[in-house]
């Protein structure tokens, strides 16, 4: 396994993936520095999902490479997969499992001893205040719940990439408030973190380093600061996206 810090803990050269006659995502390339907290904005349809889904095998791409703290993914797959943890959004969890069994399972998957497994399944479960439901069935869990254990399998294997999609959608503020304690914590500690958000304002505040996507290309890529400038990253992301319209509703939906 490279060890250089200097290697990035993500690296994606040229990805390109196209569904029919649409190009979702266009000869992408960006690089996450090892250490950082990375923000990954765009608006709906940008090509946010289909590009992390890219780089942590979940999607094959059309063309390109997705390189983790310098194993390529797609030729060294296992070996990828260690250093990764990966927060999909929408794909299926063994939801007839319950959270401490799919954690667990996942632990086991990766090939950890039993014991180690119990302990950081504690950790987990505690530190996501899922302990009282613990002993229920995933497919009974709250979509909040749920995006939860799934952060929590994909912590199991202490991975030194974290790649969240839209990890504090449907999570409460109190909730979510510790996932971003425990992130920042995992970044102090030499983790990396990538995240999708919509929330400018929570990018903004929480991570270091972010880029604009839209239309399946990188608009703007940077620390925060540099992507902003002298505006906020809400403002920014507005100027750089462009598509706001006059706000007002139509005729027919007021009522005074
Ligand atoms: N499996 C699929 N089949 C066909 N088209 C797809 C598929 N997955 C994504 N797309 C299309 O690819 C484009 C990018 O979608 P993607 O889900 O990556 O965007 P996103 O930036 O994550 O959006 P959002 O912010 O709304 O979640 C969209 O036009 C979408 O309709």
């Amino acid at each position: 396994m490279p060890s250089d810090p200097s290697t990035a803990a993500l690296e994606l050269r040229g990805l390109t993936k196209h569904f029919g006659d649409k190009v979702a995502v266009h000869d992408l390339s960006l690089t996450v520095p090892t250490g950082s907290f990375y923000g990954l904005v765009g608006p709906n349809g940008a090509g946010k999902t289909t590009t992390l889904s890219m780089a942590t095998g979940l999607l094959r791409p059309d063309a390109g490479h997705s390189l983790i703290h310098g194993v390529d993914l797609w030729q060294h797959p296992l070996e990828a997969k260690r250093l990764v943890g990966n927060l999909s959004d929408g794909v299926k969890l063994f939801d007839r499992l319950t959270g401490e069994q799919l954690v667990t399972y996942n632990g086991l998957l990766f090939g950890m001893a039993r014991d180690t497994v119990a302990e950081r399944v504690a950790d987990l479960l505690r530190l996501l205040d899922l302990e009282s439901a613990a002993g229920t069935l995933v497919v009974d869990y709250s979509a909040g719940m749920t995006k939860k254990i799934a952060l929590a399998c994909a912590l199991i294997h202490a991975p030194r990439l974290l790649v969240l999609d839209e990890p504090f959608e449907s999570v409460d503020p109190v909730s979510a408030a510790n996932i971003r304690d425990m992130l920042t914590d995992y970044v102090r500690g030499g983790g990396t973190v990538i995240v999708s958000s919509h929330v400018m304002d929570l990018v903004q505040r929480m991570c270091d380093h972010v880029a604009v996507v839209s239309a399946g290309r990188v608009l703007a890529a940077g620390t925060v600061d540099e992507v902003r400038g002298e505006s906020s990253l809400e403002d920014r992301f507005v100027e750089l996206v462009g598509g706001r319209h006059h706000a007002e509703g139509p005729e027919w939906l007021r009522h005074s």
